[in-house]
């Protein structure tokens, strides 16, 4: 945008602008199906601007007609349901969308199992997440085992529908399916076949598998666990070992109460030599009668800061035996005459493999990250849109969400759920098309820093709606504190964000990336111009990281000594491959391939995307420093946050409610429209 173009924006940004008049405005696209332009200059009440219609827009297909009078965000008449066929359900199918309704229905119908009920003992919480599980696992069979490989959407489908419901059943379906029962799929053989059946079938109080990988001294680091697991050709068995306190399973979602059978990551032994970490399903109470079995010692791991229908639980091992079939030996195994064998003799790779099963429960943190971070805010801003404090006279209060601070705190979270919903899809499909080698890793990568931004993100953004809410907020039954708490544990579960993002550098340094020609960023609201300037500075970091971890690496003639010393541009090099990468498949998914008929739509999305953009612009010094943003541009961003904050202020229901969660059963909570009714009942919820 040119100079003088901006300034001509500006004037008209800064038109009287009182708070009657964005009251008005404000209430009269309530409900945008009505919006309609009011850019009637007679009437001052229902002035605003227009500044949409001054910007040149790239995407040449959503360009709005020069001729258009109503060339501005707020006087499209866009539905709710219009942005849902394109942000959500393109990319669900028929079969997809009638799972979660009928999960939805069932829940409906059976009021008494579902209702959100708080002040429950810490059994009597898990019981209940666990026994509404089971209930809608059994009265609907929404899934079997084989359609983790055939046909994951189906997975996450159940498993994204349920985190909006009762995350502790969600917790428990990713448990029970997503961590044992998927080990036992992809590392199982034929001879675990049987069992496999039972994992769906079999679901009950009685039958339940945990996941047993972290110990007391070793969860990051995995490769270094200390269990045994040891092998005797005579009895053909193994005996697992806990051999000391620190090398107890901590954390394994199941022990306390429920689990019958647990996967069991080990050292295999065989022939006093260590073969290195293998998975074992071992049993651990009598399904007859619940009793923990020989051998084995279960503590509580007590009370949590949240998520306490999860009995997670410590778990010792006193030479407990098994049978030689239980080793999970897809990539490695004994042979009848007790000796090992495997496909993949590199120790490494085959520590890789064993815990690629993990990369399904990454993509689903992803997504119920944004999931939380979308009820939140869509409770927060309904909330905002009724709740009135200020005004011009003591009586014409106006609705909080006018106020421009209020819309700077969360409208660039609000675009942060549209934008990364386009990247987690796109990692979803790329999950279900079989890859192999560099494009395997890059899989992985790409979901360890998607879990990563999401989760970190997602919790930063309820913790922002649990002080916009006020004290309503901090009420449970308002469910915010409830979505924070999904967030934050997922900052450490499916892998530590830290941990993650280091891991994921030391494949994206391998990209071999060129640092692009720079072009002149001369256009602000050019998406594409924007994406150049994060598109050099992966690069960039890129090469600076590969740099210098080598020049350490020469200097020190230590390898890990060089990489502690580089983690700041490890972790940088993460966010900003992961924004780069967020930002081209928004342009590919969300604008490019919206046809002319949806145009009013591809506006929107592009304004919340430029939203996202020039914020991560402010948080990141780079761009200033290596002058890919000159400081004249630099210090236009805030106007020109603030004109999309306005335009997308009469949006805000529309887009809220393009999150698509039934009001009914999701987000019916004593606040906004509801707050007064509902908190005059003598008791708010019982
Ligand atoms: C709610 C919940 C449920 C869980 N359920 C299960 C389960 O069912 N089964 C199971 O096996 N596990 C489970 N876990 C455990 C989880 O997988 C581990 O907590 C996680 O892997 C992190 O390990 P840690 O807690 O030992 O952290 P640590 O590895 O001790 O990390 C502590 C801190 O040190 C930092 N750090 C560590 N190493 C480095 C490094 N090299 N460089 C820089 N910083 C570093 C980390 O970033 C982190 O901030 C669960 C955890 C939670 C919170």
């Amino acid at each position: 945008m040119s100079q003088e173009s901006f300034q001509q924006q500006q004037q008209q940004l800064s038109q009287p602008s009182d708070d009657q008049r964005r009251l008005a405005q404000l209430i009269s696209h309530l409900f945008p199906s009505n919006a309609t332009c009011h850019s009637d200059p007679n009437n001052s009440l229902s002035l605003h601007s227009c500044s949409g219609s001054s910007n040149p827009y790239p995407y040449g297909s959503i360009q709005p007609s020069t001729n258009d009078p109503k060339n501005c965000l707020s006087c499209y008449a866009i539905s709710s349901n219009q942005m849902i066929q394109h942000t959500l359900e393109r990319y669900e199918s028929e079969t997809h969308r009638n799972i979660r309704n009928r999960i939805y229905e069932l829940v409906r119908k059976n009021p008494k199992l579902f209702e959100r009920r708080f002040g429950l003992t810490k059994d009597e919480e898990r019981y209940l997440s666990h026994d509404r599980l089971e209930f809608i696992i059994q009265q609907l069979k929404p899934f079997e085992m084989e359609h983790f490989k055939t046909d994951p959407k189906r997975i996450f489908t159940v498993l994204e529908t349920l985190s909006m419901i009762d995350f502790g059943s969600c917790g428990r379906c990713m448990i029970h399916f997503g961590l044992f029962g998927a080990s036992i799929l992809f590392f199982g053989t034929e001879k675990h076949q049987p069992f496999l059946q039972r994992i769906v079938k079999d679901l009950s109080r009685d039958f339940f598998g945990m996941f047993c990988m972290s110990e007391l001294n070793h969860a990051s680091n995995v490769q270094a666990i200390e269990t045994r697991a040891i092998y005797d050709h005579s009895t053909k068995t193994f005996q697992i070992v806990t051999p000391s306190d620190s090398a107890v399973k901590v954390w394994s979602g199941g022990a306390a109460l429920l689990a019958t059978w647990a996967i069991v990551f080990a050292q295999l032994i065989v022939n006093n030599e260590n073969k290195g970490v293998h998975t074992f399903l071992v049993p651990i109470r009598s399904e007859k009668d619940h009793s923990v079995l020989p051998g084995i010692r279960i503590r509580d791991l007590g009370s949590k800061i949240g998520l306490n229908s999860l009995d997670n639980g410590r778990v010792w091992f006193d030479h407990v035996t098994i049978p030689k079939d239980y080793l999970l030996d897809r990539f490695g195994t004994i042979t009848d005459e007790g000796t090992y064998k495997t496909s993949i003799p590199d120790a490494g790779l085959r520590f890789l493999s064993h815990v690629s099963a993990l990369l399904i429960g990454r993509i689903m943190t992803a997504s119920s990250s944004i999931l939380a971070l979308k009820l939140a805010l869509e409770i927060t801003l309904k909330h905002a849109i009724h709740r009135k404090q200020f005004g011009p006279t003591l009586d014409k209060e106006v609705p909080i969400l006018s106020y421009l601070s209020y819309q700077r705190r969360f409208y660039p979270y609000l675009a942060f759920t549209y934008v990364m919903q386009f990247a987690v899809e796109d990692l979803k499909m790329r999950y279900e098309k079989p890859s192999k080698g560099a494009e395997n890793k890059m899989m992985h990568t790409l979901a360890d820093c998607l879990k990563a931004k999401c989760s970190e993100t997602a919790f930063n953004g309820c913790q922002e709606c649990r002080k916009g809410a006020g004290a309503q907020g901090f009420l449970s039954v308002n469910r915010i504190g409830e979505m924070r708490t999904i967030a934050d544990a997922s900052l450490t579960y499916e892998g530590d964000n830290t941990i993650l993002y280091q891991t994921a550098a030391r494949n994206l340094m391998k990209r071999g990336s060129t640092i692009p020609k720079l072009k002149k960023l001369t256009n602000l609201w050019d998406l594409q111009q924007l994406q150049q300037i994060f598109e050099f500075r992966d690069a960039t970091i890129e090469q600076a990281y590969v740099k210098k971890t080598a020049l350490l690496a020469k200097k020190t003639n230590n390898a890990f000594e060089a990489s502690v010393r580089t983690q700041d541009l490890a972790l940088k090099l993460c966010n900003s491959y992961v924004e780069n990468h967020a930002i081209k498949v928004f342009m590919k998914e969300a604008l490019e391939s919206l046809s002319q008929e949806n145009k009013n739509l591809g506006q929107v999305l592009e304004r919340l995307a430029l939203l996202l953009v020039f914020t991560w612009i402010q948080q990141d010094g780079f761009f200033l420093q290596h002058g890919l943003i000159s400081s004249e541009q630099y210090g236009q961003l805030d106007d020109m946050i603030n004109s999309i904050c306005e335009e997308l202020t009469p949006l805000v229901p529309m887009l809220i409610k393009s999150f698509n969660f039934p009001e009914d059963i999701v987000t019916n909570v004593p606040m906004g429209p509801k707050l007064v009714e509902m908190m005059a009942y003598d008791k708010i919820y019982d």
